[in-house]
């Protein structure tokens, strides 16, 4: 069941996409974000940015969902070259799962060694607060569950093993290192640790299937993420990644409450400062320590 060879890029593919930016900025990045929705101002926070419309940029998909402005932008994070995805690609847009992880083996090419990712989520624990925000210690990939995983398709043994492990897949010292940093901008109260299940999109979910995930141990849900992660993981990049809870996912058939984008998107602008201050501040950390990039 591989998929034709339309559906992925080569090696040499990535690398001639990695060369055509390397050849246009002398930024050299050690890490590399992915803004989930609404969170495209951390892209905005890096200094001398260099940005490319994924348009521009060879071999790239375009982004197509509202909230995703769809730019690479390099640029310094507290003295840290690093470049930032504003705007990631979903399954439900219709790419290849190969495609819409394709930015991650650029990231690889380009030399980055920590890749942080953020999403847009449905909070599934009955504890979690609209705003909260979460870091991912697992994950649950329903459509993996189906057969459908980035990896699927012949193993190119230049980015990784036939079959990486995932046990280890969110580097725990790099979660520490974001309960401490959390802890000191005094952001414990909104700051909590859980499991993320993603699923296919862009439905969102019945109140049958949130019960289930919660059953099932998801603590959040959302359409992102785990596939990156898998892709980051198998060419030997760190991960560090955060959820923001931007709606409740609803469980009771008495809510009158009603999942939608313009939500997710307004919690995220509610949150964005604190967001850019976490993020910019583990990303300072790992300067200090260079088993962190
Ligand atoms: O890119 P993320 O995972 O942040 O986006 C979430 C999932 C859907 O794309 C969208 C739903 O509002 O937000
Ligand atoms: N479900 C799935 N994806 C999401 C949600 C949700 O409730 N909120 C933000 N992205």
């Amino acid at each position: 069941m591989f998929p034709e060879s339309s559906t992925g890029y080569s090696y040499e593919d990535c690398q001639s996409t990695a060369d055509w930016l390397l050849s246009q900025t002398a930024v050299q990045p050690l890490v590399g974000i992915v803004c989930g929705s609404g969170m495209g101002g951390l892209a905005d926070g890096l200094k001398d940015p260099v940005a490319f419309n994924y348009k521009d940029i060879p071999n790239f998909p375009q982004s197509t969902v509202h909230g995703h402005a769809g730019r690479l932008v390099f640029g310094t994070l507290k003295g840290i070259p690093c470049v930032c995805m504003q705007g990631r690609f979903h399954l439900y847009e219709g790419y290849a799962i190969q495609k819409i992880t394709m930015p991650m083996r650029i990231f690889k090419i380009l030399g980055v060694k920590t890749v942080i990712l953020t999403n847009a989520a449905g909070g599934l624990n009955q504890d979690f607060k609209v705003g909260d925000i979460m870091i991912i210690k697992d994950h649950l990939n329903m459509p993996g569950f189906a057969g459908n995983n980035p990896l699927t398709g012949p193993n190119d043994e230049r980015f990784g093993l036939r079959f990486p492990c995932m046990s280890d897949a969110y580097d725990r010292e790099l979660q520490q290192l974001a309960l401490d940093v959390g802890s000191e901008l005094g952001f414990s109260d909104f700051l909590r640790e859980g499991v993320y299940c993603v699923l296919g999109g862009p439905s969102f979910e019945t109140i049958a299937e949130c019960r289930m995930l919660n059953k099932l141990g998801a603590d959040a849900v959302g359409m992102s993420t785990v596939h990156e992660v898998i892709v980051a993981r198998h060419c030997g990049m760190r991960v560090f990644a955060l959820s923001l809870i931007t709606n409740k996912a609803v469980m009771d058939y008495d809510s009158e409450e009603k999942a939608n984008h313009e939500e997710v998107l307004q919690t995220g602008k509610h949150r964005a400062e604190q967001l850019e201050r976490l993020v910019s501040t583990i990303v300072a950390r790992l300067e200090h320590n260079n088993n962190y990039a």
